[in-house]
């Protein structure tokens, strides 16, 4: 795949503070040197202090935007975030049903600042229509505790969940975060034979806006580029770690990641400058 311009797709909400959502896709796709293309399904009026509006577009206008990348430029990974309605989820898996690219779905629910950004009638609609699809489904605690249907308080409950995502549910491999337990920050990857943990310590900030968003671009690009899953989810950990580790103190929130933080890897980061 040496000489071949490496795309990617995501299909998800927009954040025009930048952080999180679309932006935080494409931006992590370009870091990774993958060509990134969007199909946007709501449009979302948010900062790093939360959510203030959300409008979703009509269902046949995100099929046009669907069929206009796919017509022209095939991808080599789709990834969806935030599929808020069941009707989006319905022309996703008709989209992608007979498709052989990498899939990954992040199963965004609720934003960090609390506000939903899925319709709760649709929960069970992405379990039941999406999930079966996915490559790697990367819920964080509360979406998985969702899809599955009990509590996870540990590291033999997080397994438990893993489990299901992929026995039960059907997604070809899951990675539960840890990012909401306490202690490190430790996810928990399965592949229907093993387990395999990728963790480091929890950096002590607030600033963590988008970093589901980021950490499964980061994924997707790195199985766009012919990765596996355990390869990819690995380079997505060390890239949101750096992310998170050298954030950019903006806004007056929760702030965004730095996508180019990889690139200061070993360097002070920005509150430690100051
Ligand atoms: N404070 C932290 N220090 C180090 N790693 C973290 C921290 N918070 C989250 N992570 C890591 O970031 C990645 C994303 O996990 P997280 O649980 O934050 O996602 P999320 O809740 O889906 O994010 P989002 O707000 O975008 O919905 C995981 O690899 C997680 O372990
Ligand atoms: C559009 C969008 N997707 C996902 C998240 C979760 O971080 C967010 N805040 N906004």
């Amino acid at each position: 795949m040496s000489n071949q311009i490496v795309s990617a797709v995501t299909i998800a909400g927009t954040d025009p503070s930048g952080g999180a959502g679309i932006q935080a896709d494409l931006k992590t796709f370009q870091e990774r040197e993958v060509y990134g293309m969007s199909v946007i399904t709501s449009v979302v009026a948010q900062n790093t202090k939360g959510v203030k509006a959300v409008e979703h577009l009509p269902i046949d206008f995100i099929e046009k935007q669907f069929d206009a990348v796919w017509e022209d430029i095939t991808p080599h990974a789709v990834k969806t975030g935030m599929i808020a309605t069941i009707e989006m989820m319905e022309l996703i898996a008709k989209k992608l049903t007979n498709s052989k690219i990498p899939f990954v779905i992040d199963p965004v629910m609720i934003a960090k600042s609390g506000d939903p950004l899925m319709e709760e009638k649709s929960r069970e609609v992405i379990r039941d229509i999406l999930l079966p699809l996915a490559t790697v489904v990367t819920p964080n605690v509360p979406e998985a505790e969702f899809l599955v249907g009990f509590s996870i308080n540990s590291q033999k409950d997080t397994e438990k969940a893993a489990k299901v995502l992929v026995h039960q549910l059907g997604a070809k491999a899951a990675v539960v975060k840890g990012g909401h337990l306490d202690g490190d920050a430790k996810d928990v990857l399965y592949d229907g034979a093993q387990f395999d943990y990728f963790s480091t310590k929890r950096i002590d900030t607030p600033h963590t806006h988008g970093t589901g968003c980021t950490f499964s671009a980061a994924i997707t690009a790195e199985l766009a580029k012919g990765k596996s899953i355990n390869e990819a989810v690995g380079l997505g950990k060390e890239f949101i770690t750096d992310a998170i580790q050298h954030s950019l103190l903006l806004g007056k929130g929760n702030g965004p990641t730095n996508h180019w933080g990889y690139r200061l890897k070993g360097l002070p980061n920005r509150g430690e400058m100051e």
